[in-house]
């Protein structure tokens, strides 16, 4: 008889899980890191099976494993789902079978027949334990305090890993993010360019580059000061994603210019987009102080073509038609 397999909850289930998802972690390809730490533990312990796994809203996810050939198990049945609710200490089950919480449970009643199983929770920062790092055997085994000492310091040894990852992804983030837009910066356009390029080659996906460039911002620094020409810059970012579909790319690169790397490749449905973009932000804008201010914009166009294979290329092409566009404005004032 399969008896209906039940784990206990953590009380602060929903702020864990938010650090679990925070680690952008769960799904990820292997990392030799984990990996390397795992085959150690598994060497060390002279056990069969070592794992790093994190446990999800109802799945216990391995990130690393020697001597598992699943991915992931389902919550109910994990060891860790225990290990977790106590984030302070190691869980140790010297023999399952003798243990009223996993008697039953089917990776020990069926194959593959598991009678030992220490786990230590992975707690992160703020106290949370994202899951476990755990040895299983299929034997029963005591594992004396110098053993479980090390077992603790092997869970230091992977948040230690799992805080460096975190942190070289923030730092990445950072390193692509304008930081007063919160937009895409330069280096991510030049990325999200690259990309459409390269899908434009290889199976004729259109795009075009618009460049944009407001007009007489400077005006507004002067009146109005500096951090207003920093609130409008926002509003003008606001305002021109609001009008781009999803996949397309909005960024600033620098000073009071954006640019667009845009899935259409039709001229004259862009041409629309443009004049889209042009009366959304010539709308008056309100600044905080209470002061309401009109700002332009001129935009330049450049459509991808079969033939082109550069993003510089294509870029100065619409930062001259921008400043076409400026010339001829210019005139008209
Ligand atoms: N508030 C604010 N101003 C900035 C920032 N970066 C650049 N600027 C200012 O933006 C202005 C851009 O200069 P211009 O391109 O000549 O401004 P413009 O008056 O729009 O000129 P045209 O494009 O010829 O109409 C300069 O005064 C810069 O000091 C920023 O982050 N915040």
């Amino acid at each position: 008889m399969i008896t209906e397999q039940r784990c206990p909850i953590p009380e602060n289930e929903t702020a864990r899980l938010a650090a679990v998802h925070s680690h952008h972690i769960l799904d990820t390809e292997p990392e030799i890191e984990f990996d390397a730490l795992t085959r150690v533990v598994a060497h060390a312990f002279d056990v069969p099976i070592a794992v790093i796994a994190m446990m999800d809203t109802d799945r216990l996810w391995f990130k690393s494993k020697v001597g598992l050939d699943v991915p992931q198990l389902d919550r109910k049945v994990a060891f860790c789902a225990h290990a977790i609710v106590a984030p302070k200490s190691a869980l140790v089950i010297p023999d399952l079978q003798d243990d009223i919480r996993f008697a039953d449970n089917p990776l020990v009643t069926n194959a593959p027949h598991l009678r030992f199983y220490a786990g230590v929770p992975l707690v992160d920062t703020t106290g949370h334990a994202l899951g476990t790092i755990a040895i299983i055997d299929v034997q029963p085994r005591v594992l004396n305090h110098a053993e479980q000492a090390s077992l603790l310091d092997c869970a230091t040894l992977v948040m230690t890993a799992l805080q460096g990852r975190l942190r070289a992804s923030v730092l990445e983030q950072m390193a692509m993010t304008d930081y007063l837009t919160a937009l895409p910066n330069r280096a991510q356009f030049d990325n999200a360019l690259s990309g459409a390029m390269s899908r434009a080659m290889r199976s004729g996906v259109p795009f075009s580059v618009l460049c944009l460039d407001l007009n007489g911002f400077k005006n507004v620094n002067d009146r109005f000061g500096h951090a207003a020409g920093d609130e409008v810059l926002c509003e003008v970012a606001r305002r021109l994603s609001g009008q781009l579909r999803q996949g397309d790319t909005l960024a600033r690169l620098g000073g009071d210019e954006f640019a667009i790397v845009t899935q259409e490749g039709d001229h004259g449905a862009v041409a629309v987009l443009a004049q889209r973009l042009v009366a959304s932000v010539g709308q008056p804008i309100m600044l905080s102080s209470g002061d309401t201010i009109h700002v332009g914009i001129s935009v330049g166009i450049a459509p991808y073509r079969a033939g082109i294979t550069s993003t510089l290329f294509l870029l100065d092409q619409a930062d001259k038609a921008l400043y076409d566009t400026k010339h001829q404005n210019a005139k008209l004032v």
